[in-house]
């Protein structure tokens, strides 16, 4: 016998009555969803870069949502557990680039017609985690008025509070001022002096608020790798169709460099001048 066959003596060979690893992991589903781009040999690479990002978005929603649920309850330390791992996700999302960016021009555009109206533009995840985080648009919310589970997630969504004013809340709470957080908002979190002014007495005595401390620079942590992925994206969009337009209708990478400026955590950004 061989040593591969000594090695693995003992092992359950017959699943017929067991759950297996394809079970557990609904392989049969993910592995034979049909791939409508199959006539270009880079179309593949295209929807298996989308479907796994989508599938890193699901786990940083979960995480991000129980996340704010820590810190709502002012149990911080599960919640930066959760924050650090999704720091890590967006590493993997922007390391996930670098594969992407083997496709050249003359490949994309194989198959770039076949992708008519549709966008990651209408990436519903996507949208959410923005949402979460604070960076709301509630136009946007339409683009998903023909799919009604993902409509409704975005819609509950905004009816809460975002995690950037749930972290506000937990600072006035311990500075011991009225609350400054407003209420959930369909806009963008707008920067405020005094929210900066709290954050600044943070940064100004760490050792009297670590845990404070400890929020605001994973919450920086998090918004420095969404920022680099937003930057890996319109660079590998600008090297893949250069200036075209986007085939959701927008500019293409005069929107995405637009959308470089937003700030998710204005006051955190802003308060490091003032040190
Ligand atoms: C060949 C590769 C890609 C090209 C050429 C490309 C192109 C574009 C363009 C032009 C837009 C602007 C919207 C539009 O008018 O279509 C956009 C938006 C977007 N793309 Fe991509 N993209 C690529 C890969 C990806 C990948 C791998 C993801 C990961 C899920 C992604 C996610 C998104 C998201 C979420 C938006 C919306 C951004 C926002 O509204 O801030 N894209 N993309
Ligand atoms: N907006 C892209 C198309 C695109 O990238 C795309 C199309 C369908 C599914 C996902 C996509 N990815 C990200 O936007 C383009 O204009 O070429």
């Amino acid at each position: 016998m061989s040593t591969f066959g000594d090695a693995s003596k003992g092992a359950k060979m017959d699943f017929a009555k067991d759950k297996s690893y394809g079970d557990y992991l609904g392989l049969d589903k993910i592995l034979t969803v049909e791939n409508p781009l199959d006539m270009a040999h880079d179309g593949l690479l295209f929807i298996i870069q989308h479907q796994t990002s989508e599938l890193w978005m699901k786990l940083a929603i979960h995480e991000l949502s129980t996340a704010r649920q820590y810190i709502q309850k002012g149990d911080l330390q599960p919640a930066f557990k959760m924050l650090s791992r999704v720091a890590r996700i967006f590493e993997q999302l922007n390391s996930a680039w670098d594969v992407l960016r083997t496709m050249t021009p003359s490949e994309y555009t194989a198959f770039r017609p076949h992708l008519g109206a549709s966008s990651g533009f209408q990436s519903y995840q996507y949208r959410l985690i923005e949402y979460l985080l604070g960076n709301r648009n509630r136009a946007l919310t339409k683009l998903h008025a023909h799919t009604p589970a993902p409509h409704q997630a975005l819609v509950d969504e905004i009816a809460q509070q975002s995690l950037y004013q749930a972290a506000i809340d937990l600072l006035c709470d311990r500075m011991g001022v009225e609350t400054l957080s407003g209420v959930p908002g369909t806009t963008a979190w707008e920067a405020k002096h005094e929210v900066q002014a709290l954050w600044q007495k943070v940064y100004e005595a760490p050792s009297e608020h670590w845990e404070l401390y400890e929020l605001a620079e994973k919450l920086v942590d998090l918004e420095d790798y969404f920022r680099r992925w937003r930057f890996n994206h319109v660079t590998t969009v600008e090297r893949i169709i250069g200036f075209k337009r986007g085939t959701g209708g927008t500019s293409g990478v005069a929107y995405l460099r637009k959308m470089l400026e937003v700030e998710l955590f204005p006051e955190l950004w802003h308060v490091r001048g003032a040190l």
